[in-house]
């Protein structure tokens, strides 16, 4: 079974805001999932539908089985729980999400006193254990957020994160905000720590190299799709579907100093999540759509070993048509998370 099997997930939001559609993935502990793409592709949504984030009066889909228990289908007392000694999220910007008035050992405490029932004694303990593990001095428990760096700040979000023992660690552009050799720090750390706890890591980042660098497997989306899949750095330096090799081409190349100066972007924007466009909707700005493009909504199909994308040119399709899916009853959040 795997850690976490994710089917046919749909999300729309208030408006007819399709911003995930009928995505699948799957992650084995220990293992390591880059989720790109341009801003506003649903990646962060993606997220926040596994661990049922989302906000009152989205609607969403599909199965999301973490050890093999549906999160969409749980009670919210179980949804609790899961958050964060099943899986846990990182969010960007340390400062917005640290209490500014609570000392970070605290923060780090609560979760620990209400989900794992430990005494103070116990909490304070594994807070400095904690801190320790993500590199900072046990004693910092005692300091407020604005006496630490951005980078310490991170560090103090990944503890958070790692509280509750959970299984599966979603990072959401954790090192976004972070100067180049600091964020380097904080992936180093974040891989260590999946390797050494053999977690599951979703690491969710409008930079693709910085996740064919840090993660197994890459998974690039286009309004609210997977659009290809595959080992991570066949999918940097190979990818097969058109969006996906147009991201990959916008990042410079180590060792090639011409791509450092000339690193090709794409035009046009991405299209209103509210007005797709018909067919594939990437054809609007693919560089080598077909006539028929515009009318076929290509599904994922294999393009290679363990490697699937969504483009006609790459082949027929390999997996059931979605239509032939049993539609299950949408889930409406009704009331925004708490944690
Ligand atoms: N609460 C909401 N209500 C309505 N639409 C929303 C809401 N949150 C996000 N959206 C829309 O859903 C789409 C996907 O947004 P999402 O934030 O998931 O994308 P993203 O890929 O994470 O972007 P970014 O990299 O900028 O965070 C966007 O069109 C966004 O405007």
């Amino acid at each position: 079974m795997s850690l976490l099997d994710v089917r046919n997930l749909t999300v729309t939001y208030a408006g007819g805001v399709a911003a995930v559609r009928g995505v699948d993935l799957r992650l084995e502990a220990g293992h390591k999932l880059g989720l790109a793409g341009e801003s506003g592709c649903g990646k962060s949504t993606l997220a926040l539908a596994l661990l049922r984030l989302l906000p009152a009066g989205a609607r969403i889909t599909g199965e999301v089985l973490l050890d093999g228990e549906d999160v969409l289908a749980m009670k919210w007392g179980r949804v609790r729980a899961v958050r964060w000694a099943g899986a846990s999220v990182v969010f960007q910007g340390a400062m917005h999400s640290l209490n500014a008035v609570h000392r970070i050992g605290d923060q780090i405490a609560e979760p620990i006193l209400l989900h794992k029932k430990a005494t103070a004694a116990g909490a304070k303990r594994k807070t400095g254990e904690l801190l320790e593990q993500v590199g900072l001095p046990a004693a910092r428990a005692d300091a407020y957020p604005h006496e630490l760096s951005g980078g310490q700040r991170q560090r103090v979000m990944i503890a958070m994160a790692l509280a509750c023992d959970p299984r599966l660690i979603i990072a959401d552009e954790p090192t976004t905000a972070l100067d180049v050799m600091i964020q380097a720090q904080i992936l180093r750390l974040i891989e260590q720590l999946v390797a050494d706890q053999d977690l599951g890591l979703i690491m969710i980042s409008h930079d693709l190299a910085v996740l064919a660098d840090t993660c197994d497997r890459l998974a690039v989306m286009y309004a609210g799709r997977v659009v290809e899949e595959g080992p991570a750095a066949q999918v940097y330096e190979d990818a097969r579907h058109p969006y996906a090799r147009a991201l990959s081409a916008a990042f410079p190349r180590i060792g090639d100093p011409a791509s450092r100066f000339a690193p090709q972007g794409l035009a046009g924007d991405p299209p209103d999540p509210a007005a797709l466009p018909s067919g594939c909707t990437f054809h609007p700005r693919c560089p080598v759509a077909l006539e028929s493009c515009p009318e076929e909504d290509p599904l994922l199909r294999t393009a290679g070993p363990e490697r699937r994308a969504a483009c006609v040119l790459v082949g027929p399709p390999a997996d059931v048509p979605r239509g032939a899916r049993e539609e299950p009853e949408p889930l409406e959040e009704a009331r925004p998370g708490t944690p």
